[in-house]
C-alpha cells in the first residue's frame, strides 16, 4: 500500500517533470520509489498519456512487482497497462514479438550441455561430459568480458590461464555455438540484451517501431546499467525522446557485473539539455546516521556533490563495539536480538560471515529469514573435492576420488597414471619415475592426506585449504568473479563452521565430517512465506526461510548487496574490519570506492540504530577496525 504523504518542493519538481530527458539523482531514503508512482500517475491522470505508452523499468522482477503493486493501489485498475519490467523481459518481448522466440527458447541447462557436445564434434573433438562442460566454463568465462557496447558481441580475448592453444579451441568453440543456437532461434539468458540489440541495431523498421511505442521511459536504480542497457534504454527513447532515469550514483554496487555509473556522470555528454534534479531530504534515518553516512560517501571522489539532509529530528545512535572473534560477536548479536524492538536485520558483506549467527540464532530460537540461495552444501563440487581429500585420508583408494583432486590445486600430474579402479601410493611414484618431478608430487600429496588423517577436521581444512594450497587454487579459478566468489567464500565459511562443530581428532573424527558434508542442508525449507514480510521486501515466495511465532518481526540476514531498497529500524552491521569492508580484493581507488558505495548502502538502511562490530582476530589473523569506522567518525568542518 503506498503511504501518501505530502510531496516536498524537489519532489514535486520531479513528479511534474513532463517531456524531454531528466536524471533525478535521489539520496537514500529520499523517496524516489515514491516519486516515480506518483508521477506515473500524474502522466496518466494529468497529461493524459495513454497508461500502456508509459514503460518503467526496474533491475529485478521483485521490484518490478513491488513497484507495480505499489502503484496499482494509487490509481486502481485504469493504471493496469502499464509496463513495468525489468530489463530482460521488457528486451524478451521484443525478440518475441518480432522474432518468435518463445519461453521455450531459453535454454535449460539440459539443452545448453547437448548443444555444446554437438559443437564440440562438429570441431572434431570426441565429447564427453568433462570436456564439454570443461568448455562451457570457458565460454562462460568470456560471456563475464565486456560487452561491446557498440556491436553487442563479446571480447574473445584470452583469459589468463589459458594457453594460446587452448583460447584458440575456445574461440572457435563460441562461434560454432553461437551460429548454432542463431540456427536453432534458442537463447542463453544472458544473450538476451545483446541479441536485442542486434536486432534494433540491424533492422531499422524495427528500429523505429520500437522507439515510438513507449512515449514515456522511467529507469529506476538507474546507477546499476551497464553500457548495453544504457544504449538499449536510449534507442528506446530516441523516437520521442522522453526519459526519466532516477538513481544514486553513490549506491551503485554492481561494478562487477559491468554497472558504470559514470554512465549517470556523464550523462550531459549523451543528452546535452538533460535536466538534472537532486532529492537530498533524507526522511528515512536519523540524524546522526544521516550524517555518518555523509560522512563516509564524502570520502569518495568519483561523485555527484550532494548536501544530504535529514528530515527527521530525532538523533538516533550508533553504537561501536569490538570484539574478540566472531564468536563473541555473534553471541554480542544474539544477545542484543534477543531483546529487539521493531524491524532489524543483521548485515554482512558476504554469505561466509552469517555461519556463526545463523548456529547462535537457532541455539537461542530467535526467528530469521534470508534469501534461500545458499542452502546446499551436500553436493556442491566443492563440498564433493574436500569429501574427496577426506575420503583419501581416511585410506580409501578409489581412482575417482584421485582423479577429482589431482589437479587441485594444480600439481601437473597426469590423469593417464591412474588407470584402475583403485591405486597404490607406491605404484604411482613407481610409475612416475621417468618424471621425478611428479613422482615426488604424488609423494608429498600422499604427506599431505597422512596429515589430514591424524587432525581435527578444522585442523584438516585449515591445512588443506592454506598449505597444501587448495584456497590458492580457488582464488585463481574465480579471480575477478566477484559475485561468484562471494558464493565459494560463503561456502567455505560454511564447510569451516561445519568443521569446527567435530569434536575429536583422526579417522573417526573425518568420518563424522564427511556424514555432515554429504547430509547438509544449510537450512531447513519452510512452507509458506510470511506474507506482510514477502510483500514488503519484495522477496519471491521461495526466498523466505523461517518465519515467526514470537511478536518481534523475525530478523532479516542480508548481504550488503542483498539489502539495497529495504529499510529496517534496527541494523546490526557485521565484521567492519580491512580485509572485509573493504575486502581484501578490492585493489586500486575505484574498487576501493565502490567498497565504500557497498558499506554506504548497508549504514543507510537504518531507521533509528546502527550497531556496527569489529573483530580482533579471524583464524588465527589479527585484523584492524575498518577504515569506514574512522572515517565516519571524522569531524565535519561545520560542526565545530
Ligand atoms: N515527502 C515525504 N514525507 C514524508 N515521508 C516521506 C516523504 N518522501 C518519502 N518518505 C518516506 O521515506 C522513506 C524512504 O522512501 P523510499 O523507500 O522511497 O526511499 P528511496 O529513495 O527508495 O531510498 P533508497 O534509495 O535508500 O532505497 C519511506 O518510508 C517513505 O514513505
Amino acid at each position: 500500500m503506498e503511504v501518501i504523504f505530502l510531496l516536498d518542493i524537489k519532489q514535486e519538481e520531479a513528479v511534474s517533470f513532463f517531456e524531454g530527458v531528466c536524471l533525478t539523482i535521489a539520496g537514500p531514503g529520499s523517496g524516489k520509489t515514491s516519486v516515480i508512482i506518483r508521477r506515473v500517475a500524474r502522466l496518466i491522470e494529468e497529461r493524459k498519456i495513454p497508461a500502456e505508452q508509459i514503460l518503467v523499468i526496474t533491475f529485478t522482477r521483485e521490484a518490478a512487482m513491488e513497484m507495480q503493486n505499489r502503484f496499482l493501489s494509487v490509481l486502481g485498475t485504469e493504471g493496469i497497462p502499464v509496463v513495468f519490467g525489468t530489463f530482460h523481459s521488457v528486451f524478451f518481448r521484443i525478440l518475441r514479438e518480432e522474432r518468435g522466440y518463445s519461453a521455450d527458447s531459453l535454454l535449460s541447462e539440459e539443452k545448453r550441455f547437448l548443444l555444446a557436445m554437438e559443437a564440440l564434434n562438429q570441431m572434431g573433438i570426441r565429447a564427453d561430459r568433462r570436456k564439454t562442460e570443461t568448455f562451457l566454463k570457458r565460454l562462460d568465462g568470456l560471456s563475464q568480458r565486456e560487452t561491446d557496447p557498440i556491436t553487442g558481441t563479446q571480447d574473445l580475448e584470452r583469459s589468463a590461464n589459458e594457453t594460446e592453444k587452448e583460447s584458440d579451441l575456445t574461440e572457435q568453440f563460441a562461434r560454432i555455438y553461437w551460429s548454432m543456437k542463431r540456427r536453432d532461434k534458442v537463447l542463453d539468458f544472458g544473450d538476451m540484451l545483446s541479441e536485442a540489440r542486434i536486432l534494433l541495431e540491424e533492422n531499422p523498421a524495427i528500429r523505429d517501431r520500437w522507439s515510438h511505442r513507449f512515449r514515456m521511459i522511467l529507469v529506476d536504480e538507474a546507477q546499476d546499467m551497464d553500457a548495453l542497457q544504457f544504449s538499449l534504454v536510449q534507442i528506446l527513447a530516441e523516437g520521442w525522446g522522453n526519459l526519466f532515469l532516477v538513481g544514486d550514483d553513490d549506491q551503485s554496487i554492481y561494478g562487477f557485473r559491468g554497472a558504470r555509473p559514470g554512465l549517470l556522470l556523464d550523462i550531459r555528454s549523451t543528452y546535452p539539455n538533460a535536466v538534472i534534479l537532486h532529492l537530498q531530504t533524507n526522511y528515512r534515518s536519523t540524524r546522526s546516521i544521516v550524517k555518518a553516512a555523509k560522512r563516509l560517501i564524502g570520502h569518495n571522489k568519483m561523485r555527484y556533490a550532494k548536501s544530504i539532509r535529514p528530515d527527521r529530528k530525532e538523533m538516533g545512535r550508533i553504537v561501536v563495539r569490538r570484539l574478540r572473534n566472531p564468536r563473541e560477536e555473534a553471541e554480542q548479536i544474539g544477545g542484543l536480538l534477543r531483546k529487539r524492538r521493531g524491524e532489524t536485520a543483521v548485515l554482512f558483506r558476504t554469505r561466509a560471515q552469517s555461519t556463526e549467527l545463523i548456529r547462535v540464532l537457532r541455539q537461542e530460537g530467535i526467528p530469521f529469514y534470508m534469501r534461500r540461495k545458499e542452502r546446499k552444501v551436500a553436493g556442491h563440487w566443492l563440498t564433493q573435492d574436500i569429501i574427496s581429500y577426506c575420503s583419501l585420508a581416511l585410506g580409501h583408494r578409489r581412482r575417482e576420488d584421485l582423479l577429482r583432486i589431482l589437479n587441485r590445486p594444480c600439481r601437473q600430474l597426469p590423469r593417464s597414471c591412474i588407470e584402475e579402479e583403485t591405486f597404490e601410493w607406491g605404484e604411482l611414484g613407481r610409475r612416475l619415475k621417468e618424471h621425478p618431478g611428479q613422482a615426488k608430487q604424488f609423494l608429498e600429496l600422499e604427506r599431505d592426506m597422512a596429515f589430514l588423517a591424524s587432525s581435527s577436521p578444522y585442523a584438516a581444512l585449515t591445512y588443506l585449504l592454506g598449505k597444501v594450497g587448495y584456497r590458492a587454487f580457488l582464488e585463481e579459478s574465480y579471480r575477478g568473479k566477484r559475485s561468484e566468489w562471494d558464493e565459494i567464500e560463503m561456502l567455505l565459511g560454511i564447510l569451516m563452521g561445519l568443521a569446527r562443530g567435530i569434536r575429536g581428532r583422526g579417522k573417526e573424527a573425518l568420518k563424522s565430517y564427511i556424514k555432515i558434508l554429504e547430509e547438509e542442508r544449510l537450512l531447513p525449507e519452510a512452507g509458506g512465506a510470511d506474507q506482510y514480510d514477502q510483500r514488503r521486501r519484495g522477496m519471491g515466495e521461495n526466498e523466505i526461510l523461517a518465519q515467526s511465532n514470537n511478536r518481534a518481526p523475525p530478523v532479516g540476514l542480508f548481504t550488503f548487496h542483498g539489502s539495497k531498497g529495504l529499510e529496517f529500524d534496527q541494523v546490526h552491521i557485521m565484521d567492519v574490519n580491512e580485509g572485509i569492508t573493504p575486502s581484501s580484493r578490492a585493489r586500486g581507488r575505484e574498487a576501493l570506492e565502490e567498497e565504500r558505495r557497498m558499506f554506504y548502502v548497508a549504514l543507510t538502511r537504518a531507521k533509528r540504530e546502527v550497531y556496527l562490530y569489529s573483530c580482533l582476530e579471524m583464524g588465527n589473523q589479527k585484523l584492524a577496525p575498518s577504515r569506514f569506522l574512522a572515517e565516519i567518525q571524522e569531524k565535519d568542518q561545520d560542526e565545530g
